[in-house]
């Protein structure tokens, strides 16, 4: 039954927990002391006296005077519970302690008392509690093999008013000290750990052996003092082996001595002395009962008044669950008597007691766990082993870095595999078409006509250093991506040179052939030709594509420096042969005796070429054609075909059409023949004349790209800087990544460039939306975060170089102008203004109404609301609210799924694996399709 006994706690701190610790525990709680009455049967003295039963008990809660004395009134007197003179000491304990005697194990104190006449049952029910309550407190501790529990037991006396130790009588009167955190403590008193439940039997059995017992005339055996048996229960959790905290708390079962009347037990002598103490103790008892039934109102309490209330005082009105059970004879001659027990009852079921948990820390088991800590600690760090914790992290750690090996080379070898697939087909598409500009769509960064301008990166001031320095830092491009991206543009340089070449030579033939224009003209043009010829293209470039290792990144960078010369020079050659086709065709103008030119004859310009910079045409059209990359001759081809003027027409032959050159001439004829020919010269002059503008379109339109491929070499070059730059200082630091904080500052900063950017550029409301959500500062956001910023900086630098484009040229939108921006823009606040109502509630939108100041009774206030979001870049306020407001109105919580961020991000991918980027006017049509 009572396990391994714990060290007593009374050399530990008790504190009264807050929470309990077990189930049934209880918080700190007032309580009643639970009254009960108990009626004994008349006794054998009485019975033989014919003493007469003067009580009733009319229910379980109320017992009534019989009134056999004819007095005016009887009163009745309620209880907690009322057991008749039939009723078993068993059901007394279960309906009247039991629950008062189990609350120990849960670490509340509690007591049991019972008060009465001498004679009147005290003993007898005692006894039968005490056996009970051990019996039940057994069954407990067996049913709760999780705790480990420590019973002790204590007894003592107050006889005489002085107080003796029942389990060691030797020892004398014991002294009552104050304890200021026990309270009222038994000096010396022995307190014997029960082994058993026999073992605590036999104990209690000494106990009541002990105690002092003497004959009067109400009783054989009747009890002299006040028996005080002390059960401590102390437990703790099994698993808390250490038992550092464990509950404890005591069952009080006290048995009083009963008040007497000298003339009825006829004492005299020791036991009217007796008599005498026990009276005044338990006249004290009642007084304390009495003044605390009134709630303190009486004022002090007189528990040091005598031994019994010291020592009780927790349990009258303190830490204690109190059970009293009042006995009493139902004899007529003892009426008087009786009444005063139940009046003694009335004012105890008054008195509130304030039970808690009690707590108790172990300082010496406390300062024992400490020291092994401390020695344990101590141990691991001599120990040459490291700690068993710090071993499995190792071997943790270890296993997950072997795990990211695997995945490492795993991904190598599928990017490997990638890209010799990819130089596989690009072989296959160069043989199959012949032509190069198939491999121009798989740039690492966008082609021709979705570069960036770096130099544009500053924003009239609005960028600060630190958001341009990271742009420039961080490059997610590979040395062999980037040795590959110089090969393709060492090959498009290649080709536009020749393409130039092929231009101005065709330009030459039909300047010297037609004699056209100025000799100055004709001068400048063939010394273009020879300029151009004289540039050597191909010399240090190798036909197929070769993707170097980290090692020639520097002789490629050296060779694309040098080779930036070259570019230039081209370019610079190109825009002086456009010149001298300007000036060609002024002096054309100019010599024009024959009628108007069809470049002044607006019916012809739609048999005009289209050309990549025509109006007529949208840039990224011509480029994707298969004109775009055909020599002039081609391009003149193409023409004729398109053109009323017969090919033949146009290259004058000595023949006629239809091969009637050996045909002779009449008068007739010759007037006919004279008007063909000069009908001839004329259609000759116009070709020659369109010839020569379709070249200049040419030729602007590779000055273009030309610039434009410059402007990649730059940034290639950038690029390669950069990646030698980050190889560098990681080597150096031994880190690569940015450290968050810096990120942190990286992004806000980036952030409020992108906002201003978008401000300026006139970018949808919903894509800032989506982005502004989107992105909040991960790790992962950096290099979307650079991508945006790139995009708009190119999109804002276009702006403002020409004005004509518009942020769909960043999408697959046909492109269109600013204005058209900003009324799409419009049309979209429009559109997001009519969802208001479907989207938001009437208080909701009222709510907004107030918050962004739109004026009660104004006109269209939903588009009043909508027309004030995303208008203040500088305020972040302003934008987070914007940004929630869209998002509602959008519903992006509901299906903002659809939107990801891999939608921002620029393709790095292979062409079949793109996923295009939806273009801020593909949000637009998103939206109207939500
Ligand atoms: N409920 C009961 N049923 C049967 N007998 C009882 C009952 N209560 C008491 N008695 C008997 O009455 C007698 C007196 O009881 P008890 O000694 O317990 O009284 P007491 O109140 O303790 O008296 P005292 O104050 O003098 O010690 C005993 O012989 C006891 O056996």
């Amino acid at each position: 039954m009572i396990r391994t006994p714990l060290k007593s706690a009374s050399k530990g701190v008790r504190t009264p927990a807050r929470t309990p610790g077990t189930p049934g525990a209880t918080k700190v709680r007032e309580e009643n002391i639970f009254v009960t009455v108990r009626v004994r049967p008349l006794s054998r003295r009485e019975q033989a006296s014919n003493d007469q039963i003067a009580w009733e008990c009319t229910d379980e809660h109320t017992i009534l005077s019989k009134n056999l004395n004819n007095e005016r009134s009887t009163v009745p007197y309620t209880f907690d519970r009322v057991f008749d003179m039939n009723c078993l000491t068993q059901r007394v304990y279960e309906e009247g302690a039991k629950d008062v005697a189990l609350s120990p194990l849960t670490g509340v104190n509690a007591t049991i008392f019972a008060y009465g006449q001498t004679s009147s049952g005290k003993t007898f029910t005692m006894k039968g509690i005490t056996e009970s309550a051990v019996k039940d407190i057994d069954d407990h501790i067996r049913n709760s093999p999780e705790r480990d529990f420590v019973l002790k037991i204590s007894g003592m006396e107050i006889y005489n008013e002085t107080v003796m130790d029942l389990l060691n009588r030797d020892s004398g009167p014991l002294r009552l000290l104050d304890d200021p955190e026990k309270g009222t403590i038994v000096e010396k008193l022995v307190e014997e750990v029960a082994k058993d439940s026999n073992h605590l039997r036999s104990l209690i059995n000494i106990c009541e052996a002990q105690r002092q017992v003497g004959e009067t005339a109400l009783n054989d055996t009747s009890s002299r003092s006040h028996q005080i048996i002390r059960l401590t229960i102390e437990s703790c959790l099994r698993e808390n082996s250490t038992r550092v905290k464990s509950f404890v708390a005591s069952l009080n079962l006290v048995d009083l001595a009963g008040s007497e009347r000298a003339a009825q037990t006829k004492t005299d002598g020791t036991r009217l002395k007796e008599g005498s103490h026990i009276n005044r103790s338990l006249l004290t008892l009642m007084t304390v009962i009495r003044k605390l039934s009134a709630g303190g109102r009486m004022g002090h309490i007189p528990y040091r008044d005598s031994k019994l209330t010291r020592i009780l005082q927790p349990s009258l009105g303190g830490n204690s669950r109190t059970a009293i059970i009042c006995t009493m004879s139902p004899a007529l001659s003892h009426l008087e008597q009786s009444r005063n027990t139940l009046s003694f009852a009335s004012s105890a079921k008054e008195v509130k007691n304030t039970a808690q948990v009690n707590m108790v820390v172990s300082e010496k088991q406390l300062l024992k766990n400490l020291q092994n800590k401390v020695a344990l600690l101590e141990a691991e760090l001599h120990s040459p082993e490291p700690p068993s914790s710090l071993k499995s992290l190792l071997v943790d750690r270890e296993m997950k870095i072997q795990k990211m090996m695997i995945e490492m080379e795993e991904l190598k070898r599928e990017r490997d595999q990638a890209q010799s697939e990819l130089e596989l087909e690009r072989k296959m598409q160069k043989n199959k078409r012949g032509s190069p500009r198939h491999v121009v769509r798989s740039l690492a960064f966008p082609a021709e006509d979705e570069s960036i301008s770096d130099d544009h990166i500053s924003l009239s001031g609005k960028r600060s250093k630190l958001g341009r320095n990271t742009m420039m830092r961080r490059s997610t491009a590979d040395p062999s991506m980037l040795v590959h991206e110089i090969r393709k543009l060492e090959k498009r340089q290649k080709q536009l040179g020749e393409e130039a070449n092929r231009a101005l030579e065709v330009l030459h033939k039909e300047v010297s052939s037609q004699k056209l224009g100025s000799q100055d003209a004709a001068e400048t043009i063939a010394k273009l030709l020879s300029e151009i010829k004289e540039m050597n293209f191909a010399s240090s470039i190798s036909e197929d594509i070769k993707v170097g290792g980290k090692t020639s990144l520097k002789d490629e960078i050296s060779r694309l420096n040098s080779e930036g010369v070259t570019i230039a020079t081209l370019e610079k050659q190109l825009e002086n042969a456009q010149n001298s086709i300007d000036k060609l065709m002024l002096s054309l103008q100019c010599n024009d005796k024959l009628g108007p030119s069809p470049l002044r004859n607006s019916t012809n310009r739609s048999h005009l070429i289209r050309s990549p910079c025509s109006p007529l045409s949208s840039y990224r059209d011509v480029r994707e054609s298969e004109q775009e990359n055909q020599s002039p001759q081609i391009v003149n081809a193409v023409h004729r075909a398109h053109t009323p003027i017969e090919p033949c027409k146009a290259t004058p032959k000595k023949e006629d059409c239809r091969g009637n050159s050996s045909r002779e001439s009449t008068p007739g004829s010759r007037r006919k023949n004279s008007v063909n020919v000069k009908r001839m010269q004329e259609m000759f002059k116009n070709a020659a004349e369109e010839n020569i503008r379709s070249i200049r379109t040419y030729v602007t339109e590779l000055k273009e790209r030309v610039a434009k491929l410059q402007y990649q070499k730059q940034l290639l070059v950038c690029q390669v800087l950069e990646l030698e730059e980050n190889e560098t200082s990681a080597s150096e630091s031994g880190l690569s990544a940015q450290s968050p904080m810096s990120w942190r500052l990286v992004f806000e900063e980036q952030r409020e460039q992108i906002i201003m950017l978008w401000h300026l550029c006139h970018v949808s409301i919903v894509h800032r939306t989506q982005f502004y959500l989107l992105f909040r500062g991960d790790p992962d956001d950096q290099m979307y975060m650079e991508v945006e910023l790139r995009r708009l900086t190119w999109l804002e630098q276009k702006l403002a170089e020409v004005g004509n484009a518009s942020p769909a040229l960043l999408g697959d939108e046909p492109a269109s102008s600013v204005s058209s921006s900003i009324r799409a823009l419009k049309q979209e606040r429009e559109q997001l203004a009519k969802r208001a109502t479907s989207r938001l509630t009437a208080q909701e939108l009222e709510m907004l109404y107030i918050k962004w100041d739109v004026p009660a009774g104004g006109k269209q206030r939903r588009l009043q609301l909508v027309n004030k979001l995303w208008t203040d870049p500088h305020n972040m306020q302003h934008i987070k609210d914007s940004a929630e407001v869209v998002a509602k109105l959008v519903g992006f919580c509901e299906s903002g799924e659809q939107i990801t961020k891999e939608m921002f991000e620029l393709n790095f991918a292979l062409p079949s694996d793109k996923k295009p980027w939806m273009g801020w006017n593909l949000i637009s049509n998103l939206l109207q399709h939500l």
